[in-house]
């Protein structure tokens, strides 16, 4: 968990500066205001991931200096991340070499927000985004792995639309590709073995009924990633483009033996979304034994009361949440909330409530 965090000249915020109770906070403000913005920086700061870019610039404030700084104590380390062109990375005032060495003592996130309901409707690349974000959690090696991965597919992928590929070096990247997908598709495998118990969990708990959900991992390439190369070859070749291989995984997601995107409810679409992500913080906790931190992005205002009382009651009582909400009126009658300091955000500003 984190007792603190700071930050300059990240999103809206030119200087930014909290104490955080070992139960969390509630920010509270109109939209655009900066409440996203704050709970990014600590998956920033954690994990170096953004869930809304890929891209570190988007991240410096608009009209500040060059770059941003993050710093924070967290899990009992001071965690420094700042961005000026490069990422600067240090632990407790000793520089860190690279995102492997900074993240391998890194803490444990779970994001939560209402764009979580894509993971059920929208395309497989959001569900392999989910997987590969446990992963690179639990998994060692595995960010490296993906890394390795998606520059052999971009250098493959280049080759096979030359007008005369050249074979022998396609197959150099193939080679890469097998052994780096091989590692994450066993991987993946694990994951969806470690969710699938607890999801299914969650969603009985959180709808309140007997619905069974079921969580289907779908290698595109098979287990045996070689073998399903050889055999997409002639295709591939033919087709100029990589048929096979985790950048076409996908995760089924079935209630009751039916298709979740074609056949739930929106109702059963939304509570789907929520129990993956108790699922990951599950899964998190019992792969690293320690508890994840929980930043819900204006998930509760929207839920009824029923499914916001098991969402709070299935969260880990002592795990550290981080909550953002435009309204308040759902709050005070909220279980579970005890002990959480509470700021108000405007224009870029967080004070105390
Ligand atoms: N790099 C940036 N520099 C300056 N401002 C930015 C930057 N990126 C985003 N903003 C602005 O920061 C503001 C706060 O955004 P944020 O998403 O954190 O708000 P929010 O309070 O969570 O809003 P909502 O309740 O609508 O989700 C927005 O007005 C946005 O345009």
């Amino acid at each position: 968990m984190l007792r603190t965090l700071r930050a300059v000249d990240f999103r809206c915020f030119s200087g930014l500066s909290l104490e955080i109770p070992a139960a969390g906070a509630v920010f509270t403000g109109d939209n655009a205001q900066g409440k996203t913005s704050i709970l990014e920086a600590v998956c920033v700061l954690v994990r170096l991931h953004s869930p809304r870019t890929r891209r570190m610039p988007a991240l410096t404030r608009i009209g500040g200096a060059a770059g941003f700084g993050i710093a924070g104590e967290a899990w009992d380390m001071e965690r420094r991340v700042r961005w000026q062109g490069g990422l600067e990375l240090a632990v407790d005032t000793e520089p860190r070499d690279g995102p492997g060495a900074y993240l391998a003592d890194g803490g444990l996130i779970v994001w939560m927000g209402n764009e979580d309901l894509d993971l059920v409707r929208g395309p497989a690349e959001g569900r392999r985004r989910y997987l590969d974000f446990i992963g690179s959690q639990i998994e060692p090696g595995y960010r490296t792995a993906l890394a390795r991965y998606r520059r052999a597919l971009k250098a493959k992928n280049l080759l096979l639309k030359d007008p005369r590929p050249r074979e022998e070096e396609i197959r150099s990247y193939e080679e890469v590709m097998i052994a780096e997908g091989s590692m994450l598709v066993h991987a993946r495998a694990r994951i969806v073995e470690l969710l699938t118990p607890r999801a299914a969990f969650a969603q009985r708990s959180v709808s309140g009924r007997d619905e069974i959900l079921t969580l289907e991992y779908r290698a595109a390439g098979g287990m045996d990633l070689r073998a399903a190369m050889e055999q997409a070859r002639e295709r591939e070749r033919r087709q100029r483009q990589s048929f096979v291989g985790p950048h076409r995984d996908d995760l089924l997601l079935s209630i009751n033996g039916l298709a979740a995107a074609e056949f739930a409810s929106e109702g059963q679409q939304r509570t789907l979304a929520l129990a993956l992500k108790l699922a990951q913080g599950e899964a998190l906790a019992a792969a690293r034994g320690s508890l994840p931190v929980y930043l819900i992005d204006d998930v509760f205002g929207e839920l009824d009361p029923g499914r916001r009382n098991a969402v709070l009651h299935a969260l880990p009582a002592a795990a550290q949440k981080w909550i953002t909400t435009t309204h308040l009126s759902w709050l005070d009658d909220s279980q579970g909330l005890g002990g959480m300091a509470r700021f108000v955000v405007r224009s870029g500003v967080a004070e105390p409530a």
